[in-house]
């Protein structure tokens, strides 16, 4: 476990229903009496990551450097990790993050052909080593999830990547997810959301020692 409380993560590219299944978790896990703290990455309810946010999204940004991209990430991560997660978990409560170090590792590492490993290291020192308890990874093909996301909203910078930079970062998520199959529920987001957050909530439920 991470500290007193336990922190989750959930990933996967574009669209996949993220931001959904996050907050399906938050009602079951609060309408059971939990504490539970949900953000997300980049731009966690912090005044600096608002503002990183932005930069790192805005289509507005041209001309970023890979490894600049990949700084701008790891630093809006050391603040959320030392504003947000941390002190949640110091506090008891469950931390459940939109997104974390395996989105740097699939978008800048493979998506952006930089070495995992090398952007691995970055979120690590950035990090202090915080690892969460368990990753949830929603799996779709890009073009299911791209088509889902551009429904929503306009395109931010990273999503209007050609095709092969997210099958680049899918591929990434599941090989992640492979090589550490205990840390890992990989879920088909194809299907209902219902159904989904079925799956979510078992895991879970063993997680923080709750009943589905
Ligand atoms: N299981 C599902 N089946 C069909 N549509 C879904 C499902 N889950 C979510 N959606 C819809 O797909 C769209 C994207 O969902 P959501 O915002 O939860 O994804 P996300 O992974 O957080 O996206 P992003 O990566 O762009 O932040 C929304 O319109 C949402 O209602
Ligand atoms: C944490 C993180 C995110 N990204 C990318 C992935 C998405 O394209 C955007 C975030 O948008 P969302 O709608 O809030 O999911 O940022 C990245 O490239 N690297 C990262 O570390």
């Amino acid at each position: 476990m991470s500290a007193a409380g336990v922190f989750i993560a959930f990933e996967g590219g574009e669209g996949v229903g993220k931001s959904t299944q996050v907050a399906l978790l938050h009602d079951w896990l609060a309408g059971r009496g939990r504490a539970v703290r949900t953000t997300r990455e980049p731009g966690a309810p912090t005044a600096v990551g608002a503002v990183l946010r932005s930069l790192v999204l805005d289509p507005a940004t041209t001309g970023l450097a890979p490894r600049a991209e990949a700084l701008l990430y790891a630093a809006d991560r050391a603040q959320h990790v030392h504003e947000v997660v941390r002190p949640a978990l110091a506090a008891g409560e469950v931390v459940v993050t939109d997104r974390y170090v395996d989105s740097s590792l699939a978008y800048q590492g493979a998506g952006r052909e930089l070495a995992v490993d090398e952007v691995a290291g970055i979120s690590r020192w950035a990090t202090a080593g915080l690892r969460p308890d368990l990753t949830v990874l929603l799996d779709l093909p890009p073009e299911v999830g791209l088509a889902r996301a551009r429904g929503r909203a306009a395109a931010d910078r990273l999503e209007g990547e050609p095709v092969g930079f997210h099958r680049r970062v899918r591929a990434t998520f599941l090989a992640l997810a492979g090589a550490e199959p205990e840390r890992y529920l990989v879920l088909d987001a194809a299907r209902p959301a219902d159904d989904v957050a079925g799956d979510v909530r078992a895991r879970v439920a063993e997680l923080v020692g709750e009943t589905p």
